[in-house]
């Protein structure tokens, strides 16, 4: 008998590696952290023994959810400009009032946050891309989510830096701030090749090799930036990437809404990754990553959300939904994106392109216990016949019940344990007054400047 911290008695158990498979009346064994069991309930009971054991007959668990691109902080901007296509909705709405109203505590109080919504959606893991990364990072530590920090990188002043030489400099600050964290840490985060010079670009690139980091980039995200790049530079952005030494296997290209076929093919060869926000991508218009054509050349796709002031929600499970559903309606091909690989997308690929499958992304022996349940016994997930099909097809965020994070239990039946939810909610009420006067004074400027 081996005494291990937490035993997990589940229904179902769909590790994800090996593919394909669901466990039926399975148990997890966790110590120090890690998965150390995977196991029949009728053989857990006499081989483990849990300080502490859950009994969850009517749940699932799966790998904890991986979101693969986001604005954390966007979080207190949500619904503040809607129905806009990007360009519009970043350069008139949106930048305007994160000049007015970005801070660390903003920062802070966004991210905690957009942390609280990720992990009540079952979301164990972020990859981040925002103003005071090291406050971001310092959230996420001090809750015990996993997060990827981008180290930003623009080439105008904002309330993080002056220009794109500071932004670099700060960049390695925020690197060694994480350097040995156990759940934090970076990858370089140029904005998008329409914000960064090549100076900048090849600069964090080659931060980016020097540190072992990925490097994390909006790009192709839609039809117009492509064409402005085009008209500006004769060359497409990704040809410019290329061409300045980005096309690599640290690369996560988020979006990839305009890809040729030569262009699909580069990024199979040099081992990028791409990060499918689907959401985000309908809601501004922008286009459509092409998934099937990705995944017949093995590239890996993994799901984000993107910002809530673009999604506007932070439901990873939704985007798997969405991200399967749109593959089928585009490619008019109902086997496009199977329910499993809906899944593999949220959880393994979104592990693969922060570079972290070895310790996250799949339930298996040996990795860090990063777990989602949900529970299936209510009428909207009922009755069950294809556990996968429930999950992808069926079910809604609101069944996840329990959340694991390197063995650490961050949502117990649905209830947060690591975050004050009433002083979030009254901070975010705060913030919303902040920024309405905030939208208030720019509406009023902007009708006094049309007179
Ligand atoms: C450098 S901090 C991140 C920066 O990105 C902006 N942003 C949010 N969503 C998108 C998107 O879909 N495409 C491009 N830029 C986006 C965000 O507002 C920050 O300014
Ligand atoms: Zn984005």
């Amino acid at each position: 008998m081996q005494h291990v911290d937490t035993l997990i008695y589940a229904g179902w158990i769909i590790p994800v590696v090996p593919e394909n498979v669901v466990y039926e009346q399975h148990a997890l064994a966790i110590q120090d952290g890690k998965i150390v069991g995977l196991l029949p309930n009728s053989e857990a009971v006499s081989r483990f023994s849990g300080r502490i054991t859950h009994r969850l007959p009517s749940h699932v668990l799966i790998p904890g959810l991986i979101n693969t691109h986001t604005h954390a902080a966007m979080s207190l901007l949500r619904g503040i400009a809607d129905d806009l296509p990007l360009q519009q909705w970043l350069q008139t709405r949106i930048w305007p009032v994160e000049q007015a109203c970005i801070t660390p505590e903003f920062v802070a109080d966004g991210t905690r946050l957009a942390v609280a919504e990720m992990l009540r959606s079952g979301v164990t893991c972020f990859n981040d891309m925002y103003f005071f990364p090291d406050v971001a990072g310092d959230v996420a530590a001090e809750v015990g989510i996993r997060a990827t920090i981008g180290l930003i990188v623009l080439d105008f002043p904002t309330a993080w830096a002056n220009q794109a030489s500071e932004y670099l400099s700060k960049a390695k600050d925020v690197y060694k701030k994480f350097q040995h964290h156990p759940l934090i840490r970076t990858a370089m985060a140029p904005h998008a090749p329409y914000t960064v010079s090549d100076n900048a670009l090849q600069e964090a690139s080659e931060l980016a090799e020097q540190f072992n980091i990925p490097l994390h980039i909006h790009v192709h995200e839609t039809i117009e930036e492509v064409e402005a790049a085009e008209k500006e530079f004769g060359e497409r952005p990704i040809s410019r990437l290329h061409r300045l030494g980005l096309i690599n296997s640290r690369l996560i290209a988020v979006h990839a809404t305009q890809l040729q076929n030569d262009e699909i093919k580069l990024f199979a060869r040099e081992g990028v990754k791409v990060a499918h926000c689907p959401e985000s991508n309908l809601k501004l218009a922008s286009g459509f990553c092409p998934v099937p054509k990705l995944s017949r050349v093995n590239i890996v796709t993994a799901l984000g959300t993107d910002g809530a002031a673009s999604n506007n929600d932070l439901d990873v499970l939704g985007e798997m939904r969405t991200a399967a559903l749109l593959a089928k309606g585009l490619s008019r091909d109902a086997s496009c994106v199977p329910a499993a690989e809906a899944l593999r997308m949220a959880t393994l690929n979104g592990a693969k392109a922060l570079g972290i499958d070895h310790i996250t992304g799949s339930l298996e022996i040996g990795k860090s216990a990063d777990i989602t349940a949900l529970d299936l016994n209510h009428l909207e997930s009922l009755p069950i016949y294809n556990i996968l099909s429930q999950l992808v097809y069926a079910i809604g965020r609101d069944k996840v019940s329990d959340v694991w994070v390197a063995g650490r239990h961050l949502l117990k039946a649905r209830v947060l344990t690591s975050i004050d939810i009433h002083e979030l909610q009254a901070k975010t009420w705060l913030w919303r007054e902040r920024i309405v006067k905030i939208l208030q004074k720019q509406a009023k400027e902007a009708a006094q400047s049309s007179e």
